[in-house]
């Protein structure tokens, strides 16, 4: 390979990752406009207080002819009781509070204004139509306040990400990761990825362009590459410790599948603790999936309840077998719900009889042990010798996945399994594209720096 190869493919590599790792916001210029928007920014629908925003050069404006402040504008960041009016007609909208955010300290960085009024429809309409006959104002696009604070410098894009996902935080655990991801902490740890990154490859150009002039100090390569391989790590071990965060943010798809009449409907409507799904001793009694939003633990889940498995000649109930199956493929974690009462305790083969449901259930290529749980339900039904009988059988055997007994009716075992469904969950992890794309770049260049190593 020439020189200008190397040179080019080099940069071939810099260029996607200082995209991927440039989280600073190197505004594109002629991106920053002269409109001024505003918004209802607290969210629809009747409420005590509704806040409307307004950024941009004519904030000012609109708040000199609305909040009758003929002469000064009130002091920054602090609340003014005022009459809001219409700027033409001055016939009264509202009493509200009016705040006035001078440029550049503002969310957007620009001049912005605030107007906390009260939250009725008819209040919030009059207001930004007044707001929209002002000249140079419009209502703002989806996201624009935050488009404009990044391009001002005021967050960098982890830190939008985690703005969105906060205002989007359902559960605790979400609240939590959105809020560590607001503080900056992500950006502050890609933009030293960034730097670190950058001065190996200009270490490895200069030693493309200058080394037969003997420019270039020595080991100056294999120092690149140790940093490479130094960054390679850190970036795998905080790829095992963050892919947590990707299922935070989208949920756990946990499905509940099994026999007919094993209890699945029961499981679900014990786990989401209302009647989602219909309850019958007719088997075959669900023949599509009913899904439910939980928060076990602090982390969304995504509970699917499904058809009970068998062969029917019925049109509806293959098609519910079908969806059943698709779910179970795209599965997180499989609950396979097996009725005890039929299992053959009094005989033994009750291990056969559970690996016989794991193989119907789950999908030909999946591994048992993985992103599954046996919940044996129904214990209520087994006599004391019964159970017994069941957990001697079940001790110490392996190539089965952890085994819950539950009664659905009467909640015996139930916190057991909650336990072990939470523990479960937690290592339902993907990988996150971002973070695999760094690796692949970072993977790229420390083979390209052992190749030139190797070839010097
Ligand atoms: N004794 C006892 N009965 C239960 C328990 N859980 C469910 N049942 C009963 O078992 C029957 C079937 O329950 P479902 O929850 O509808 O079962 P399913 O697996 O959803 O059934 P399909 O819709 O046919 O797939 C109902 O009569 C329930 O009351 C349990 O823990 N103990």
């Amino acid at each position: 390979m020439l020189i200008s190869d190397f040179t080019f493919s080099i940069f071939f590599r810099l260029i996607p990752i200082s995209r991927v790792l440039s989280t600073g916001h190197e505004a594109p210029s002629g991106l920053f406009d002269a409109d001024t928007i505003f918004a209802l920014s607290s969210g629809h629908g009747r409420c005590g207080v509704a806040v409307v925003r307004i950024s941009g050069p004519a904030a000012a404006t609109a708040l000199r002819s609305m909040a009758g402040l003929t002469c000064h504008l009130p002091p920054p960041r602090t609340a003014l009781l005022r009459r809001i009016t219409d700027p033409h007609s001055k016939e009264v909208l509202d009493r509200g509070l009016v705040l006035w955010f001078p440029a550049p300290h503002s969310f957007t960085g620009e001049d912005s204004v605030e107007f906390h009024i009260h939250g009725g429809t008819a209040v919030i309409t009059a207001v930004l139509q007044a707001l929209g006959s002002v000249s140079g104002m419009r209502p703002a696009e989806a996201g624009e306040f935050t488009r404009r604070a990044f391009q001002a410098g005021k967050l960098d894009l982890t830190e939008v990400e985690g703005l969105g996902d906060l205002i989007h935080a359902e559960t605790e655990a979400q609240r939590r990761q959105a809020l560590r991801q607001m503080s900056g902490d992500l950006g502050r740890l890609y933009q030293d990825w960034s730097r670190r990154l950058k001065r190996c490859l200009a270490h490895v150009e200069a030693f493309i362009d200058f080394s037969e002039d003997e420019l270039i100090e020595d080991g100056v390569l294999n120092r690149a590459d140790l940093s490479v391989q130094e960054l390679q790590a850190e970036m795998l071990q905080h790829l095992k410790d963050e892919r947590r965060g990707e299922r935070l943010r989208s949920g756990i798809q946990v499905v509940i599948a099994g026999d007919t009449n094993a209890g699945k409907s029961s499981l679900l409507n014990t786990l989401c603790q209302r009647p989602a799904a219909i309850v019958s001793p007719i088997a075959g009694t669900t023949r599509d999936v009913v899904e439910t939003a939980l928060d076990i633990g602090g982390f969304p889940v995504l509970l699917s309840d499904t058809a009970g498995l068998r062969d029917s000649r019925d049109v509806v109930e293959r098609e519910g077998v079908r969806r059943a199956r698709e779910r179970v493929e795209q599965a997180d974690l499989t609950l396979v719900v097996v009725d005890c009462a039929h299992l053959p305790l009094d005989g033994g083969g009750a291990v056969a009889s559970l690996q016989g449901h794991l193989r119907s259930v789950l999908p030909s290529q999946q591994h048992p042990d993985t992103g599954c749980l046996l919940v044996l339900n129904k214990v209520d039904l087994l006599s004391e010798t019964q159970r017994w009988k069941l957990k001697e059988e079940l001790s110490g055997v392996y190539g089965l996945p952890p085994v819950c007994p539950i009664s659905c009716q009467t909640h015996q075992g139930l916190k057991d399994f909650l336990t072990v469904l939470h523990s479960r969950h937690m290592i339902c992890y993907y990988i996150i594209l971002l973070l695999y794309v760094l690796t692949y770049s970072v993977l790229n260049l420390h083979d390209f720096c052992t190749w030139n190593i190797s070839k010097s």
